[in-house]
Order: C-alpha cells, then sequence, then structure tokens
C-alpha cells in the first residue's frame, strides 16, 4: 500500500510555516558560525508560553528566505536535494505548528543525530558519513512541539572551523599533510589515534543514568550533550584501560547496561564489553577470535539475545592498509574478502562462553534489526534467530552514499537491492547456519535500512520493525515501512521526491499490543522544505505533522529521552 498522509483535522492554525517563537532566525551571527549563546532569554520566553496551558496560538511568523547552501545553485532539482546540502545555519530552535493530534502520552524528546555540514571553507566532503554532526530535536510537551538543530562541537569540527580545512581523519577524508615530514607525524598519530576524529555523527543513546552520549566508530568520538539545550558537554571518556581506537557505532543500551564490540585489529577478533549505568567503566565480558581473514570484519552494529550477544564477523573488512592511504579507496577502510566467508558467533551474556560460532553465507549489513532465541516444545533454546538489513552481499551500497551519486539522481533506479536477511544460527554444535530474506523483499520495493523496533521487544520474539525502503525509481531508500513478520507483509508510506529519516518507534507506556505507538520521522522534500512526522504506529497511517523553517539534510539514528 502506498500511503499517503492523511490529514486530520487541524488543531490549530495550520499555516504551512512554524511559529519562530525562539529562534534566533534574523540574527546575524546565527549565519557567521558565532559561538555566543543566543537563545537563553527567548528559551525562557518559551518556558514561560508552555506553562500557560490552552494558550491561544499567536500568529505564526513567516520564515525569512535562508541563503542558498553553499553546494546549492540554488535550483530545486534532485541534485540539490536538501538531504545532501549542508544544514543553513549551526542552530535554531522554536516551536511547530502541528497537524493533525500529537498524542497527549508522548511527552519527551527525539534526537537524531547526522552527519549535517559537509563543507568547511572551500573544502567539500565527498562521503555521505564524512559530514560534522548535526543533532536534531523535536521536544513533545502537552501535544506541543518544539524543533531545534544545533552543530556537536566536537574537536574535529572546531578545528575544521577555525582552520577552515579537515584537520582529523573523517569517515572517507584524511587532512592533507603539508609535507613529508608531516606525513610522517600523521602516520604516528594515526596509531595513536590522535588523527582519528571525534566527530560523533552516526548516534545518539540515552544511558540508564540520564547521560546522553552521540557516538561514532571511533571510541574518542564519544560526546555526552544535553538533550534539552543540545549543548556539547564534553567528551564520554571511558575509564577502563581497554584501549583500542573503534567500536561499534551502535551499542545496545538498555537501562541496566551498555553493551558493545571493540574490533581487535591485531589479533583478529571481538571484545565483548558491558558498561553499568553511572560508569564509564567497560568490563569484558568476554572475546571472539576471528575464524576468517586476515582482520576483523566491520561491526558497525550487531544483535542481541536475551542470554547472548552476537558477534558477526563480516567479510568486509577493516583494512589497515587501506586505513593508511590518504585517498579514499573504492571500499574505504574496508576490503571485501568473500574468499574468508562470514560467520556469526554466540556469545552467553552471562559466563561470556561462545555457544555457537557457524559459517554463513557472505553478507553485507550496517545494521542488524533484533535477534531472539528460539526454543524447543522443552523450552530448550535450539537456536538463535537474527535479523538484519542486508544488501545482498553487495558491497556497492558504500560507494552509492557518496554524495555526489546521492546528488545526481536522474530517475534512473540505481539502488542496489536489499533484503531482510534473517540468520538462523543453530545451537547443537553445526558449523553451518543459514541466511534467508524473512519476508519477500518486493514486498519493500527491495530498499531495506535505517530500522526499529519496539525497545521492550529488544532480544525477544518479536513481530513488528519500521525501516527503510524503497518506492523505484530511486537512489537512496525513500519510503517507511513497517515489516510484519508473522503476515510476511510491508505497509509503505511514500512521499513522492522526499527523503524520510530512520522511522523511530516510540512505544505507549502502558501497552500491550507490540505496535502500540508511534512511529517519528524527520522528511526532507525535494522543493527544500522538511517536516517531522508522526505515523501511527499500528495502522501505519499519518497522525501528525509539522513543518520545519527549512528542510534539514538527511539524518541517521535517533534516540527518545523520555520527560521525567
Ligand atoms: C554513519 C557512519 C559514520 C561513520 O564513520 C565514521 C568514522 C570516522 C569511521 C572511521 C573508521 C572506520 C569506519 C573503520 C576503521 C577506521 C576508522 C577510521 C576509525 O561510519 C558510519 O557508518
Ligand atoms: C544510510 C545508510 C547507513 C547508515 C549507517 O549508519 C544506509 C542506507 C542504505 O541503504
Ligand atoms: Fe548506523
Amino acid at each position: 500500500m502506498a500511503s499517503s498522509f492523511t490529514v486530520l483535522p487541524v488543531i490549530r492554525n495550520s499555516l504551512s510555516y512554524p511559529t519562530m517563537v525562539a529562534s534566533g532566525y534574523n540574527n546575524k551571527e546565527e549565519f557567521s558560525f558565532g559561538n555566543k549563546p543566543i537563545f537563553k532569554s527567548q528559551r525562557d520566553i518559551l518556558q514561560d508560553r508552555l506553562a500557560v496551558a490552552n494558550v491561544a496560538h499567536t500568529l505564526p511568523v513567516v520564515a525569512p528566505p535562508l541563503p542558498p547552501p553553499p553546494e546549492s545553485s540554488g535550483s530545486n532539482d534532485w541534485r540539490h536535494h536538501v538531504a545532501w546540502t549542508s544544514i543553513p545555519q549551526e542552530r535554531w530552535e522554536g516551536e511547530l505548528v502541528v497537524e493533525g493530534q500529537i498524542p497527549r502520552w508522548l511527552n519527551g524528546t527525539y534526537l537524531r543525530n547526522g552527519p549535517g555540514q559537509w563543507q568547511i571553507g572551500d573544502y567539500k566532503f565527498r562521503h555521505l558519513f564524512d559530514g560534522y554532526a548535526t543533532l536534531v530535536k523535536l521536544q513533545f510537551q502537552n501535544d506541543r512541539l518544539i524543533a531545534g538543530h544545533r552543530q556537536i562541537e566536537s574537536e574535529a569540527y572546531k578545528a575544521a572551523k577555525k582552520n577552515k580545512k579537515i584537520c582529523y581523519r573523517e569517515f572517507s577524508e584524511v587532512p592533507k599533510p603539508a609535507n613529508f615530514l608531516a606525513y610522517m607525524g600523521e602516520l604516528a598519530n594515526l596509531f595513536s589515534g590522535a588523527s582519528l576524529t571525534d566527530n560523533a555523527n552516526t548516534g545518539v543513546v540515552k544511558l540508564g543514568d540520564g547521560r546522553v552520549v552521540c557516538l561514532t566508530e571511533t571510541q574518542k568520538g564519544s560526546i555526552v550533550i544535553d538533550p534539552d539545550t543540545l549543548d556539547t558537554l564534553g567528551k564520554f571518556e571511558y575509564t577502563d584501560s581497554l584501549g583500542g581506537l573503534i567500536h561499534s557505532a551502535h551499542p545496545i543500551v538498555t537501562d541496566s547496561e551498555f553493551l558493545t564490540l571493540l574490533p581487535d585489529l591485531i589479533k583478529p577478533g571481538y571484545l565483548v564489553v558491558r558498561m553499568e549505568p553511572g560508569t564509564n567503566e567497560r568490563k569484558v565480558i568476554g572475546r571472539v577470535d576471528c575464524l576468517g581473514g586476515p582482520s576483523p570484519g566491520w561491526v558497525h552494529s550487531f544483535p542481541v539475545t536475551e542470554h547472548y550477544v552476537i558477534v558477526p564477523e563480516m567479510p568486509l573488512r577493516y583494512c589497515a592498509k587501506n586505513l593508511l592511504k590518504a585517498e579514499p579507496t573504492p571500499l574505504y577502510k574496508f576490503e571485501w574478502h568473500p574468499e574468508s566467508k562470514g560467520y556469526m558467533h554466540v556469545m552467553c551474556k552471562a559466563s561470556g562462553n561462545i555457544v555457537a560460532s557457524v559459517e554463513v553465507p557472505v553478507f553485507i549489513t550496517f545494521h542488524f534489526i533484533n535477534a531472539y532465541e528460539e526454543k524447543d516444545e522443552d523450552g530448550r533454546v535450539t537456536a538463535v534467530i537474527a535479523d538484519c538489513c542486508e544488501h545482498n552481499a553487495n558491497t556497492t551500497i558504500l560507494d552509492r552514499l557518496r554524495l555526489q551519486n546521492l546528488r545526481s539522481f536522474n530517475g534512473e533506479d540505481v539502488l542496489p537491492d536489499a533484503r531482510v536477511g534473517r540468520f538462523i544460527i543453530p545451537l547443537d554444535g553445526s558449523a553451518h547456519g543459514k541466511l534467508e530474506a524473512a519476508l519477500e523483499a518486493d514486498e519493500h520495493g527491495r530498499g531495506m535500512d535505517m530500522c526499529s523496533i519496539n525497545p521492550n521487544f529488544l532480544g525477544k520474539k518479536y513481530r513488528y520493525a519500521y525501516a527503510c525502503g524503497a518506492q523505484r525509481p530511486c537512489n537512496f531508500p525513500n519510503t517507511l515501512t513497517k515489516l510484519d513478520f508473522v503476515k510476511k507483509k510491508a505497509t509503505n508510506w511514500y512521499d513522492e521526491g522526499s527523503v524520510p529519516s530512520e522511522p523511530f518507534f516510540v512505544a505507549r507506556p502502558g501497552a500491550t499490543e507490540e505496535d502500540d505507538g508511534v512511529v517519528i520521522s524527520i522528511i526532507s522534500e525535494k522543493n527544500g522544505g522538511g517536516y517531522a512526522l508522526l505515523l501511527d504506529g499500528s495502522t501505519f497511517q499519518g497522525i501528525a505533522r509539522a513543518r520545519l523553517p527549512y528542510g534539514l539534510p538527511y539524518g541517521l539514528h535517533g534516540c527518545w529521552v523520555p520527560n521525567k
């Protein structure tokens, strides 16, 4: 079903622009990347407004036109889609006019992180993953919605702004050394990690103790932020001595723990580690030695079940040689080693023992969706099922995410096929596991990435997932999709020319049904506009939307911070 937004009764003045009550929009400093705090008094005004229940809405102020973004010629065609265009200013905050009805129970802040600034001075990044982190918030409070965005003040971002060039190694780019001596120094800095970026542009998580941390692939890119002001509060310093420079960009975070994987590039393997709320110290649960290849496979994410941590060993492996190269290689910091095979390892969370290590068909995934234990009639665990967004073992997706490719859609269908890859990992000592599609990939247009689930079903047998699929032709996942693994059906939401970000599920407090909740996404439109969208988690119909003053660049991953 290609459902479009259902406009429900408009509860307030629904002009298509947001009210600008708290923005510093006309403030010239906004455009000059200044560091001055500009919202304090306006924030106070907003707090006062929020304190007054059922206030009559003042007339929205129409947003003034923005200067054309640096990479754009100002035209509205797909080459300059706002999703792939740098954020036009460092920060903004304002109340949005909501069409439809925000559920009364939805009280909290949705945060979304992503690479939103791809140009520093005259220097233009080439890959989506290189951009400096842009944090976006949607604060839901008593059916009102305050939005804002702000750059994360990483060392890498501050240095780039100051020197008008990149100063740290990003995902695909390396700072240009001035001479040979500088190059040698650079290499030393690479081994110590000093030259690696701390640009925390990938995800954002709320720890069990309430701290909110932005993350990326480098450990030093763990940055604590204030979910309300979006202030950068400082580095999240790991106080243990586990060392290493990289980790999974997607830890598993619950109220009681933080689990992650630390790849070991020297002695190929992975440390599985756990950190308790209120501490900064990771403790080792166990270690997995790689079964194939010269180095560990890339672990952007991994799944867990109730009792096990699943460690994927993907044949797309970290590559020390590519790490040293100054220019991007076709697979960036990785190398594709299909001959080294793919494996799935299952580690007991309590003991650190490995209960299964099986060879599986080769695969490519960024994102695991969920995993669970399959039991026999006697309640014995016979297998682990692990689902992921799988790119049909085709590495070209990494190259498709180059900005030039994303910006050059001409109607040709160039998004490589993807599916929900379901691993079946037997726990009976078999040497092989299976990988199959959890549902027919045509259900979701053979596009599949950027998934979320009801967090109450983490590690448990589950029925639903939300992700981005494809309405072809396209060059990027462009639908919001609800996956039903029991009916093996997908329900797709599509808005022609729009790029929706990861559909993020928030469960209704007290719900008993898995899909009872809302799905939040931020939509970047082809005309340069954008809006926050709320879909009903069960019907997958639109329940509310709120237009932003300007379209935002594509963002990656989000989290939910409930109000206290
Ligand atoms: C998204 C997204 C961002 C991100 O990558 C960011 C960096 C800096 C990655 C760096 C590296 C690797 C991916 C491999 C090993 C070396 C190192 C340079 C740390 O990745 C994403 O997916
Ligand atoms: C945007 C993306 C991967 C993001 C990693 O965090 C994949 C989209 C592909 O289909
Ligand atoms: Fe990711």
